[in-house]
């Protein structure tokens, strides 16, 4: 039985592998590193059947994960209060419910402006430094976590001590002593910012979750915490790689460029495409469920592939090329079902302002060494690139 394939051609299409099985059908057996046996689906409405189903859960002690994770936890890991992606209904709808009242359309379109701001100081530090310069580390990274700063509230004099710590814990390639320590300040660092909201409170989430007066404060370093793992470095790598993609592919950049209006079907596109959270969602089965004529046993682990869901050619046409002009809408980049991604309209409006402002502002963007130089992040929980050395 195989593992999870991550082997890649090609460095915007799925694994070979992957697609070999999405051809053979919807469920396939999968072995998993800790020695659990469960499935891998790969077709959009099984996909979709699945993460509607109750039957499935998303609870962290039922989770196997199908790669072999950094830091050599023990699989499955220990329920965290306030980790809510790793929760089941009714105890995730009342973390759900309380921070979608914190994620309102008013405070997401406030940050739209300081969202600009911030990509612009970005490129305005790029130029000042000159040609050529690593799109991941002076661009992708940066841009999404002085984001999150502003959601959360984090104070102007603790920004550049955040982004250096977060940096290190998001690193997975880092020593494993290294990481664990950035854990530990990380942690600490939530602990602070929690103490201080309470003192000061201010207009941020983190303030509003307060206010509610329905959290701990250990829920609430657990909810920052989450926040900034599901929505840095995924954020980050949407931005890398999808630079790379449009550079890739010039006839629809320039198709963007002449109609910038083009960018939200863009940005749905690039999020079909290029399916960065590449081991999917997972779900374990609660009892016996039968899936497609197949059985899945209880305690089975399901693991969606978004991958794979979203080239299944019987959902898109032609579902291999990149094409601005599609109706990408039903991708599963932001999951489906109750935990559909609480910041994708943040996330959006990330991606919306920063490929418009980067292209606006160098024209003449290049790649600074060929394609085969830029390391991929296959071993990564989050697929992308380390680094993206671009000239202009
Ligand atoms: C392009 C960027 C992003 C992608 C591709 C993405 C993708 C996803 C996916 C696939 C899920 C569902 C996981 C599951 O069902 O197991 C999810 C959940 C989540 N995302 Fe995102 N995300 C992105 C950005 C963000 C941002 C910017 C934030 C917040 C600032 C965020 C916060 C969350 C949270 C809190 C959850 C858990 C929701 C729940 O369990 O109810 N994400 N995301």
């Amino acid at each position: 039985m195989e593992l999870l394939p991550v082997a890649r051609k090609h460095p915007f299409d799925p694994p070979a592998a992957l697609r070999q099985m999405a051809a053979d059908g919807p469920l396939h057996p999968l072995a998993f590193p800790d020695g659990h046996v469960g499935w891998v689906v790969t077709r959009m409405s099984t996909a979709r059947a699945v993460l509607s189903d109750a039957r499935f859960s998303a609870r962290q002690e039922l989770r196997h994960m199908p790669y072999p994770h950094p830091l050599g936890q023990e699989s499955p890991a220990p329920a965290i209060p306030g980790w809510f992606l790793r929760m089941d209904p009714p105890l995730h709808t009342h973390y759900r419910r309380l921070l979608t009242g914190q994620f309102t359309v008013r405070r997401i379109n406030r940050l739209i402006p300081r969202v600009e701001q911030i990509t612009g100081d970005h490129l305005d530090a790029m130029e000042r430094a000159g040609s050529p310069a690593d799109l991941v580390q002076d661009f992708a990274l940066p841009i999404p976590s002085l984001v999150i700063c502003e959601l959360l509230g984090v104070p102007y004099r603790e920004r550049e001590e955040f982004q250096h710590t977060t940096s290190m814990a998001l690193r997975l390639d880092a020593d494993k002593q290294d990481v664990i320590a950035a854990l530990t300040d990380l942690h600490d660092f939530f602990v602070r910012l929690v103490a201080t909201k309470r003192d000061e409170p201010g207009d941020d989430l983190l303030s509003g979750l307060i206010a509610g007066g329905e959290l701990t404060d250990e829920e609430l370093q657990a909810i920052g915490m989450l926040l900034l793992m599901a929505g840095h470095e995924t954020t980050a790598n949407m931005l890398a790689l999808g630079s790379w993609t449009l550079l890739r592919h010039p006839e629809q950049l320039a198709a963007l460029r002449a109609d910038p209006g083009l960018i939200d079907d863009a940005v749905e596109e690039l999020l079909r495409y290029l399916s960065i959270i590449q081991f999917g969602a997972q779900r374990a089965a609660l009892e016996d469920v039968w899936l497609d004529g197949t059985l899945i046993q209880a305690g089975q682990t399901v693991v969606i592939s978004i991958p794979a869901a979203n080239r299944d050619g019987t959902k898109f046409t032609d579902p291999d090329t990149l094409d601005f002009a599609r109706d990408a809408a039903g991708h599963l980049a932001f999951g489906h079902g109750v935990h559909q991604c609480l910041g994708q309209q943040l996330a959006r409006i990330e991606m919306r302002v920063a490929y418009s402002a980067l292209f606006r502002r160098f024209p003449g963007l290049r790649l600074a060494v060929p394609d085969e130089e830029i390391p991929l992040r296959t071993d990564m929980a989050i697929y992308g690139v380390h680094r993206l050395p671009v000239a202009f």
